[in-house]
C-alpha cells in the first residue's frame, strides 16, 4: 500500500479507506461508526455509493442525515448494549450545523465557473473539522489518530478523489456576514481558520495530470492559512442547505478572493446529547463563542494611532500655550519703560538698479556694519571694509551719509519733496527688512533705565505704513481690538484694552464707523481717509515706545489730520503706560501742524539738509539766503528750498550744495544734545547689534493669544464671506452627485471594472483640482499677514496653525468627506463599514496633502500665476504616476522612482487594495462565459500591492501631510516676510 503524502492520512479518516494500492484515496459507503480496516470501498466504477449506511449520506457516507440517524445506527450495530464501556444514558444525536463540537463532516458541491468549465462533471468537496477527538468508549464512533483543531478535505470529480488537503492550528469564530445570496434567511456563519495548509494532488486523476489542465503544480504548492467560512443552516428547515468556501492564499490568487465557492452543503456530526446541550449552554465545542468580537483592521489601528499622536501633540501644544498664557497674564505690569529715541550715523542705503548675474543682492545687517564700521571711523573708510556697499553705476543711492539723533519723547516731522528718501530713511530707522544695502549705525536711546523685570511691558517700535493693509471683513472696532489684543502684553486686562480701543476710536473720530466693515477694493466699506485712520489707530492702541508713521496724513482732510496729530501729541505726552517718541513723514503740513512738532528733519535728494526745532527753521532759511516771505507757510517754504536743492539746482551747483549739506546735517541738535548729536545727559545708549532683529523681535502677546485672535478673525471672515467655503462644500456635493450618477452602481463585468477603477481615479483628480484653491487663498492673505508679521503682531507659526486649521476643516476635510461619501455609495463600492471609513480617511489625507503642497508653492512664490503653473504640473505628475494611466512596472530607470513621491499613487493603491479585493468578474468574451478574479491581473495592470493599505496610509499621513506641513512652516518663516 502506498503511503499518503500527508501525515494525517496515514491511518484513514472516516469515510476513506485504502484500495488498489492507494493510501486512503477510496471513498467508502460506511458510516462513521465503522473502523478503517472494516470499511468497504465504493466500487470505482460507481460514481457514488449506491446506498450508504442507513441514515448517512454524502460522497463517502459520513454525514448523518436526521436527528435520530446516529442513535439508530449505533443501536443497529449493537453498540447500545449496556456494558462497561458505554454509559446507559448516552444518546447520540445528529448535529446538523457547521460548528464542530467534536468532529463535524461537511459535503458540498463545488461551484466555480472556470473550474467547472475546465473539468466537467459532478465535482464535490468533503470536509471534516475536528475541534477535539471523539471518544470511542463514549460514542462508538470510529476513531483515528486525528489531532485537535485540525481540518481535512477531499475533492471528488465524478466520485473519484482528485486531491486532498490537511491543516492544523484551527480556530473558529462566528461572523454575521454570510456567503448565501441576498434574500436567503441570514443566520450568520462559522469561520474556521487554520494554519499550515498542505495539499496533495493525486497523480493520474483528471485534475492532476490526466485532464486538459494539470493543477498539480498549484495544488501541491498550496500552503499558509486556510479559511473555511460556512453559513449556518435554518434549523426550522429540515432540507435546508447552505454555502461554504475553501480559501487559501495561493488558491485565491488563482481563483479569486472567493477561493473555491461551495454550495448545496450539508453538515452532520454524531455527538452525545449531553455534549450538544453543553455546547449550546456554554458555547464550548469549536469555540463559536471564541473570538466573536471582531478585531480592528490594521489600517484603522494605524489611523487611530496617527490620530492619537496628532491629538496628543495638539493637546500638549494647547496645554503649553494655556500655561504660557496664564503665566504671562499673571506677570506684574512694568510701568517703568519710557520712550525710545534714536541716533544714527553715516547711514547709507543703496538699491541695485539692475540685477547682477551671479551676485547675490546681499543685505548687510548691522552685525556686519558694527564689525566693519566702527562708529568713530569715517564714512569713506567704512565703505572700504564692507561687502561692496560702495556705489557703482548700477546702484541707486536712496539715503546718503545721514546722521542724526532724536531724543526720547520727541515728536519729529520728516519733511521733503517726493522721492527725497523719507520713506526709505524711516523704514530703515523702523528696522524694516530692506532689499538694498544698508551701511552705518543705528542706536536706540533709552529715556530712563527701566527696572529689570525680565519681561518687556511695551513693544519697542510700531510702524504705520504708507499703504493700508487691513482685514476686509472685520469692523473698525474688531480690527482695533485685535491689534490691541496682539500688541499689548497679556497682563493688560481685557477691559483695559477695550478702554484703550474706545479712546483711540474717539481720538481719531471713528465713532460713526466703529461697527462698519472695513472692506477692500472689491467690497467697499470705509473711505480712504477712514481706512487711513484705522491703520493709525491700530498702531496707537499698542502704545509703543517709538512710533514711526509714513505719510499718516495723506488722504485726510485738515480736520482729520489735526485730530491724528493731536492723538500723536497725546501719545508723546504720555499716559500711565509711558510716553512715546513719534516720527512722522509729512508732505505739506499746515502751519498749525508744523509747529506741533518738536523737531523737523528736512530731506532733499536722499540727504538730511536741516534737522532742528521748527521755530529755528526760519533763521536757517535766512542763513541759506532763502528768506521766508511773511505770512507764508514755513513748511511750504522749506519744501521749496529742498526741491531747489535737488534736480537741476544740484547739477548747476553740486559742489556748493554738497558743502552746504555737510554743514547743515549737523545743525539744530535738540536741546540737551552735544554737537555730535549724542545725548549729553547720560541717557542709556543701547548699541544695537542688529537693528532689524532688535526692533522686529518677538510679539508682545503669547502664542495662545495670537492663535485665539487669529482663529477668531478667520471664523469672522468665514461667517461674513461664506462664498469660498460654500463653493467648496456645495460644489463637492453637486460634483459628487454628478460623478456618482455617471458611475452609478458599477457592475461586475469588465466594463464595470473599468468604471470602478475610473471612479476612484476621477475622485482623486477632482480632489487635486479642488486643492488648487489653497494656493489662491494663501496668496490673498499674504500681504496682510506679511504686514502684520513685520509689525510683530504675531509669529509665523501662530498664523500658519490658525490658517491651516481653518483651511483644512472648511475647505478640505468637509468637502472631501462629502464628495467621497456620495461617490462611495453611488458607485457601489464594498459595503463594509471599515472599508468605507478607510476610503474617506484616504480621500481626506490626499486632499490635505495636495492643499498643503499648493500652500507651500504659494508661500515660496509670490506670483500666483507661477504657483498655479507648478501646481498644475504636480497634478499632471500625479495623474501620470498615480498608477492608472502609466504602468509603473514598465517605467525605466529614474522614472520608476518618481512613483514614490507621488501622493496619488499611495491614495489609489490604498483604496484599490480594498475595493478590488475579492472582486470576481463575470462576463462574456466572444460568446464564452468567463469568470476571473481581479486580483490575478490587477498587480500586473496597476503595479499595486494588494496588502499595502497600511503602508500607504502612513506615507500619506506622515510623509505627505506632516512632511508638507513641516516644509510649509519653513517656507512661511523664510519667504512670507516683508522686504522692500
Ligand atoms: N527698492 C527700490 N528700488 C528702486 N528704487 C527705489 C527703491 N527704494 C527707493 N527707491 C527710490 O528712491 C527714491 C526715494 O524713495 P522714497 O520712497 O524713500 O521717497 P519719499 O521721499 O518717501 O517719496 P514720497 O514722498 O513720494 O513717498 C525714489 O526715487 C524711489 O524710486
Amino acid at each position: 500500500m502506498s503511503v499518503s503524502a500527508l501525515s494525517m492520512y496515514q491511518s484513514c479518516p472516516p469515510g476513506l479507506t485504502s484500495a488498489n494500492g492507494t493510501a486512503c484515496n477510496a471513498a467508502t459507503c460506511n458510516s462513521t461508526f465503522v473502523a478503517p480496516d472494516a470499511r468497504v470501498p465504493k466500487p470505482t466504477s460507481d460514481r457514488q455509493c449506491s446506498s450508504c449506511d442507513a441514515g448517512f449520506g454524502g460522497v463517502n457516507c459520513n454525514v448523518c442525515q436526521s436527528a435520530g440517524s446516529c442513535q439508530a445506527r449505533k443501536s443497529s450495530l449493537g453498540l447500545n448494549t449496556p456494558n462497561a464501556l458505554f454509559g446507559q444514558n448516552e444518546t447520540l444525536v445528529c448535529h446538523k450545523q457547521p460548528s464542530a463540537v467534536h468532529t463535524t463532516y461537511i459535503d458540498c458541491n463545488v461551484n466555480q465557473l472556470t473550474v467547472n468549465g475546465v473539468y466537467p462533471g459532478e465535482m464535490r468537496m468533503t470536509l471534516s473539522k475536528t475541534y477535539k477527538p471523539d471518544s470511542f468508549s463514549e460514542t462508538g464512533l470510529a476513531s483515528w489518530p486525528q489531532e485537535s483543531n485540525t481540518a481535512l478535505s477531499q475533492v471528488w470529480l465524478n466520485g473519484v478523489e482528485q486531491f486532498y488537503c490537511q491543516a492544523a492550528g484551527c480556530s473558529a469564530k462566528n461572523s454575521s456576514s454570510t456567503l448565501s445570496p441576498q434574500g436567503d434567511p441570514v443566520l450568520g456563519s462559522s469561520l474556521w481558520t487554520c494554519t499550515s495548509l498542505q495539499c496533495y494532488c493525486i497523480p493520474g486523476t483528471a485534475m492532476c495530470g490526466a485532464g486538459s489542465l494539470d493543477l498539480s503544480p498549484v495544488i501541491n504548492k498550496l500552503n499558509g492559512t486556510l479559511t473555511m467560512p460556512c453559513d449556518y443552516v435554518d434549523p426550522n428547515n429540515a432540507t435546508a442547505t447552505s454555502h461554504c468556501a475553501f480559501r487559501g492564499e495561493l488558491l485565491n490568487n488563482f481563483l479569486g478572493e472567493g477561493g473555491l465557492p461551495l454550495d448545496n452543503c450539508q453538515f452532520g456530526s454524531c455527538i452525545t446529547q449531553s455534549d450538544l446541550d453543553e455546547f449550546y449552554a456554554t458555547g464550548a465545542g469549536d469555540g463559536d463563542a471564541q473570538g466573536s468580537g471582531s478585531s480592528l483592521s490594521k489600517a484603522v489601528i494605524a489611523g487611530l494611532v496617527i490620530l492619537g499622536v496628532a491629538v496628543a501633540a495638539l493637546l500638549a501644544l494647547l496645554l503649553f500655550g494655556f500655561w504660557q498664557q496664564r503665566k504671562a497674564r499673571r506677570l506684574p505690569k512694568c510701568a517703568g519703560q519710557g520712550p525710545v529715541g534714536l541716533q544714527w550715523e553715516h547711514l547709507n542705503y543703496t538699491v541695485p538698479l539692475k540685477k547682477r548675474f551671479g551676485r547675490r543682492n546681499k543685505k548687510v545687517d548691522n552685525d556686519d556694519l558694527d564689525e566693519a564700521l566702527p562708529s568713530s571711523s569715517s564714512h569713506e573708510g567704512a565703505v572700504a571694509h564692507l561687502d561692496s556697499p560702495a556705489l557703482d553705476h548700477h546702484d541707486l543711492s536712496v539715503v546718503r551719509n545721514s546722521s542724526g539723533s532724536i531724543q526720547p519723547g520727541c515728536m519729529v516731522a520728516v519733511l521733503g519733496p517726493s522721492g527725497a528718501g523719507k520713506t526709505s530713511l524711516v523704514e530703515i530707522l523702523a528696522g524694516r527688512h530692506k532689499i538694498g544695502r544698508i551701511s552705518g549705525t543705528i542706536r536706540s536711546i533709552e529715556a530712563s533705565l527701566a527696572p529689570e523685570t525680565g519681561h518687556p511691558s511695551r513693544r519697542t517700535i510700531d510702524f504705520i505704513d504708507q499703504e493700508d493693509a487691513l482685514p476686509a471683513f472685520s469692523t473698525v472696532r474688531e480690527a482695533l481690538q485685535m491689534a490691541a489684543d496682539l500688541s499689548l502684553p497679556d497682563n493688560v486686562l481685557r477691559a483695559e484694552k477695550r478702554e484703550i480701543v474706545d479712546t483711540v476710536i474717539h481720538q481719531l473720530g471713528l465713532e460713526r464707523v466703529a461697527n462698519k466693515r472695513i472692506g477692500d477694493a472689491s467690497r467697499r466699506g470705509l473711505s480712504g481717509g477712514e481706512r487711513r485712520r484705522v491703520s493709525i489707530g491700530c498702531a496707537l492702541v499698542s502704545r509703543p515706545r517709538l512710533l514711526i508713521a509714513d505719510e499718516p496724513l495723506s488722504g485726510l482732510d485738515a480736520f482729520s489730520a489735526s485730530r491724528v496729530i493731536s492723538a500723536f501729541r497725546e501719545l508723546a505726552a504720555g499716559s500711565q503706560l509711558g510716553s512715546t517718541t513719534v516720527i512722522v513723514t509729512v508732505h505739506q503740513p499746515s502751519s498749525e501742524i508744523f509747529y506741533t512738532f518738536d523737531q523737523v528733519l528736512l530731506m532733499s535728494q536722499w540727504s538730511v539738509i536741516y534737522h532742528g526745532p521748527p521755530a529755528d527753521s526760519l533763521a536757517w532759511c535766512e542763513r541759506q539766503g532763502e528768506q521766508c516771505p511773511r505770512g507764508h507757510n514755513v513748511a511750504d517754504h522749506l519744501l521749496k528750498i529742498a526741491s531747489h536743492t535737488d534736480g537741476s539746482s544740484c547739477n548747476s551747483g553740486g559742489e556748493k550744495l554738497h558743502e552746504k549739506r555737510s554743514n547743515l546735517s549737523t545743525v539744530g541738535s535738540p536741546s540737551g544734545e552735544g554737537s555730535n548729536g549724542l545725548p549729553a545727559e547720560n541717557p542709556a545708549i543701547a548699541a544695537g547689534p542688529a537693528w532689524e532683529k532688535t526692533v522686529g523681535g518677538s510679539s508682545m502677546s503669547t502664542f495662545m493669544t495670537q492663535l485665539t485672535v487669529l482663529s477668531r478673525r478667520n471664523f469672522i471672515t468665514a461667517r461674513r464671506d461664506p462664498a469660498g467655503a460654500l463653493a467648496h462644500i456645495l460644489g463637492s456635493a453637486i460634483i459628487g452627485l454628478i460623478v456618482g450618477g455617471c458611475f452609478y452602481q458599477v457592475s461586475l463585468t469588465i466594463a464595470g471594472f473599468q468604471n470602478r477603477v475610473g471612479s476612484m481615479y476621477f475622485l482623486f483628480i477632482l480632489l487635486s483640482f479642488s486643492a488648487l484653491s489653497a494656493a489662491t487663498a494663501l496668496t490673498k492673505s499674504r500681504s496682510l499677514m506679511m504686514r502684520e508679521r513685520a509689525n510683530s503682531l504675531y509669529g509665523p507659526t501662530a498664523w500658519l496653525v490658525s490658517y491651516v486649521a481653518y483651511d483644512a476643516l472648511l475647505l478640505r476635510v468637509i468637502p472631501a468627506l462629502l464628495l467621497s461619501t456620495i461617490m462611495y455609495w453611488m458607485v457601489g463600492m464594498q459595503s463594509r463599514a471599515d472599508y468605507f471609513f478607510e476610503f474617506i480617511l484616504i480621500a481626506i489625507l490626499f486632499h490635505l496633502a495636495m492643499a498643503l503642497y499648493n500652500m507651500l508653492l504659494a508661500a515660496l512664490i509670490e506670483d500666483l500665476s507661477i504657483s498655479i503653473l507648478f501646481a498644475g504640473v504636480f497634478i499632471l505628475f500625479n495623474i501620470g504616476f498615480g498608477g492608472f494611466l502609466l504602468n509603473l512596472n514598465d517605467l525605466r530607470g529614474v522614472f520608476r522612482w518618481l512613483q514614490w513621491v507621488c501622493p496619488m499613487k499611495y491614495a489609489l493603491e490604498a483604496v484599490a487594495s480594498h475595493e478590488l479585493e475579492g472582486l470576481q468578474l463575470i462576463d462574456q468574451v466572444g460568446g464564452v462565459s468567463i469568470s476571473a478574479s481581479v486580483s490575478v491581473f490587477s498587480g500586473n495592470l496597476f503595479a499595486f500591492k494588494p496588502d499595502a493599505f497600511y503602508r500607504d496610509l502612513l506615507v500619506l499621513a506622515l510623509g505627505f501631510v506632516v512632511g508638507f506641513f513641516a516644509l510649509l512652516v519653513g517656507a512661511v518663516g523664510w519667504r512670507m516676510r516683508e522686504r522692500r
